[in-house]
């Protein structure tokens, strides 16, 4: 039988005490060891005054620049720029594309190995949020999931356990998911909701990363927040950069609660070494935070040993899937942050990670997907082929 989420809202109730020495944790989280200089668990840190940007060689020299020019493939050209040059060059972006996929095939192409693997196994989900269940848009706000979309996953969930782990703040994607058959990770896998299980495997009340809190219904649920004590310094850091970054036209600052985006899509492209420079500086004064880049986002997090791939780890052990031979995760995503749950995957030799990508990229995803449509065809295709084979059982 395959174990279904059994609640009804997307706040949990309490799990069943852990096992920890299988998750895995590592020992800096239980509880955090003081790595950088020592801040006090509240109030004020320090204050960044608004400056010049220093040398604009720091962020050419450590790759800043460079990584913020790749962090997404250009948009594709308009069909009403119908030059030859143009098609010569998408027809070479297509051979490009072609040779990439020899290495990482269409997970739509090769369902059929899929399934075959799947045979006999619990599927578990992961899906990440952006530019995998919604395209990609300038503004963040308005990057919203189709009707249609949202029912495949729904209806993937009503057969396979499915997660959304996403870089936004849990309570944000779950605004715009609004699906409460799923478990959510926000802040890339820092706000776990912990999911209700029988198995023992799940989060204990004294664990220190553990959150007891309730929902709007008052119901208790229970988080796995491993960087809560950077919640005021995120805080801090956000204040910052959004004063920092008001110069620039375009850029946006979100607060997703245990990390912070900087976003520069729409800032002019003259101006993104400028930009680079101001967090730049301003992480200088924060040793105990580090910057990760995603689709023309600069993102800043804690430096603590958690990730997409951790938490796809510790979900899988909390809803008492980790281990085991019998399961096959499969984690879907688009981004840099995503690679760290490929890896997992991959090293581990356990499930599939599936690049949504319309370029070729470095990735340790096994296998690809163009876009969030092709995401929506294969989900469908994982449900069609759960409901045959349950026919043919029944
Ligand atoms: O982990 P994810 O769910 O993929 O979240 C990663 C970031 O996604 C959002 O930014 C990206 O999508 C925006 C809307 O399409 C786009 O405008 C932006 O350029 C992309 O980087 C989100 O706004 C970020 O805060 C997340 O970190």
């Amino acid at each position: 039988m395959e174990l279904k989420p059994t609640h009804s809202s997307p706040v949990l109730t309490d799990p069943a005490p852990v096992n920890k020495s299988r998750l895995g944790i590592p020992s800096s989280l239980l509880p955090y060891s003081q790595q950088g200089p020592s801040f006090p668990a509240s109030g004020k840190y320090i204050t960044i005054p608004r400056k010049k940007p220093g040398k604009l060689d720091d962020v050419r020299s450590n790759g800043w620049l460079d990584a913020m020019k790749a962090s997404s493939p250009p948009r594709k050209k308009l069909v009403k720029d119908l030059s030859l040059e143009v098609s010569a060059t998408s027809d070479d972006s297509e051979i490009t594309y072609s040779s990439w996929m020899l290495k990482h095939p269409s997970a739509l192409n090769c369902f059929g190995q899929i399934i075959k693997h799947a045979r006999n196994k619990k599927i578990a989900i992961f899906l990440d949020y952006d530019g995998t269940l919604s395209p990609i848009v300038d503004d963040p706000d308005r990057a919203l999931m189709s009707d249609a979309m949202r029912s495949a996953v729904r209806n993937a969930a009503m057969y396979f356990p499915t997660a959304i782990i996403s870089g936004r703040s849990r309570h944000k994607v779950f605004e715009l998911v609004g699906l409460t058959e799923l478990y959510y990770a926000g802040s890339h896998g820092m706000d776990i909701m912990g999911p209700v299980s029988s198995n023992t495997n799940t989060l204990s009340d004294d664990h220190p990363n553990c959150v007891k809190s309730t929902d709007q219904q008052g119901k208790e649920l229970k988080l796995f927040q491993p960087a809560r004590e950077f919640l005021p310094m995120i805080d801090e850091v956000f204040r910052t950069l959004v004063e920092n970054t008001k110069e620039f036209e375009g850029a946006k600052v979100e607060n997703h609660k245990f990390c912070a985006s900087v976003h520069y899509r729409n800032v002019d492209e003259k101006n993104w070494p400028l930009i680079a420079q101001c967090v730049h500086d301003i992480l200088k004064e924060y040793p105990r935070l580090r910057l990760t880049h995603g689709r023309r986002v600069l993102e800043v997090r804690p430096v603590i040993d958690w990730n997409k791939g951790k938490a796809v780890e510790f979900l899988l052990e909390s809803l008492g899937l980790g281990s085991r031979d019998d399961v096959l995760p499969i984690y879907i995503g688009d981004d840099r942050t995503d690679e760290d749950a490929f890896k997992i995957l991959r090293e581990g030799n356990n499930g599939y990670g599936i690049l949504v990508s319309s370029a070729p990229k470095e990735t340790k995803a096994f296998y690809s997907l163009r876009d969030p449509s092709e995401v929506l065809e294969f989900l469908k295709s994982l449900v069609r082929w759960k409901e045959l084979q349950e026919a043919e059982c029944a």
